[in-house]
């Protein structure tokens, strides 16, 4: 086990859900976490026998050189990938226990992902991007889901652009509308790639003030993958890894 790991009861084998006094606490739990690609002699260990708890609230940034592992541990955690062995458990939820289309619905309903690319939608306005995850999981009116976007457009300085494309707005303004995207479903887990790998440094650090208040108003948990210091600057938990291990945990202020 690596240090810092705040399991604080073994999770039952086989049942999909981790016992209350544990959820309440850690919202992401890696148990000897392992991803191997190919077999035999030309196996790699992409993440290897990783333990890790995340509690919720936490701004947490996963570093390490290139090929570490980094986006393989977001990708687990982000349900898009699968350990081939050991667990993952994400707001309560074995994901091990889950079949493709209740991971899908899982990652539908309680991850939330940023990408330094920030993948919008060009032929969507602002607000209808925001508004995609909101029409995905269904069950809301327009009216409804105006009274989670307005809000969340105010809170990330968007209001004033709803109605603009994509390609009217600045990179900086881009990934507000994704992070802005992100945080209508509320997700359990905010999971961000390289989130400042494509702005310039006044942009980054914006953006990154931008989440650090969304973290402290909504509580959101953000998890980051990056190399960029300054993202290590604003983070409360620095998780190195290295060759699919993880060698150190440095707990910020
Ligand atoms: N689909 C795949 N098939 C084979 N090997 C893979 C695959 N995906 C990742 N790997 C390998 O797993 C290791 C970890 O990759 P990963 O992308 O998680 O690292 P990273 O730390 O995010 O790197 P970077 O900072 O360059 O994005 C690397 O050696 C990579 O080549």
């Amino acid at each position: 086990m690596s240090q810092n790991v705040q399991v604080k009861s073994p999770v039952p084998e086989s049942s999909g859900v981790v016992p209350e006094h544990v959820n309440k606490t850690s919202v992401v739990l890696l148990q000897q976490a392992t991803r191997a690609y190919g077999a035999g002699e030309t196996a790699v260990k992409a993440v290897d026998g990783v333990d890790l708890a995340i509690e919720k609230g936490a701004f947490v940034a996963l570093t390490g050189p290139s090929g570490s592992g980094k986006s393989t541990c977001l990708n687990m955690i982000g349900a898009i990938d699968s350990p081939t062995s050991g667990k993952v458990i994400v707001d309560g939820v074995d994901l091990s226990t889950l079949d493709s289309r209740r991971l899908t619905d899982f990652r539908k309903e309680r991850i939330g992902f940023i990408f330094q690319e920030f993948n919008l939608i060009p032929v969507l306005t602002v607000y209808e991007n925001v508004e995609l995850p909101l029409q995905i999981q269904g069950g809301k009116s327009r009216g409804q889901m105006a009274e989670i976007i307005n809000p969340v457009l105010e809170r990330v300085g968007l209001k004033h652009l709803s109605h603009r494309l994509p390609r009217q707005l600045s990179g900086g303004q881009q990934q507000r509308v994704a992070i802005a995207r992100a945080l209508v479903k509320r997700p359990a887990v905010l999971l961000a790639d390289e989130p400042t790998a494509n702005l310039d440094s006044t942009t980054a650090r914006e953006i990154l003030h931008l989440m650090k208040d969304l973290n402290s108003t909504f509580g959101t948990t953000f998890i980051f993958s990056s190399h960029d210091q300054l993202v290590m600057e604003y983070a409360n938990r620095l998780v190195k890894l290295r060759d699919g291990k993880i060698t150190g945990i440095e707990e910020r202020g």
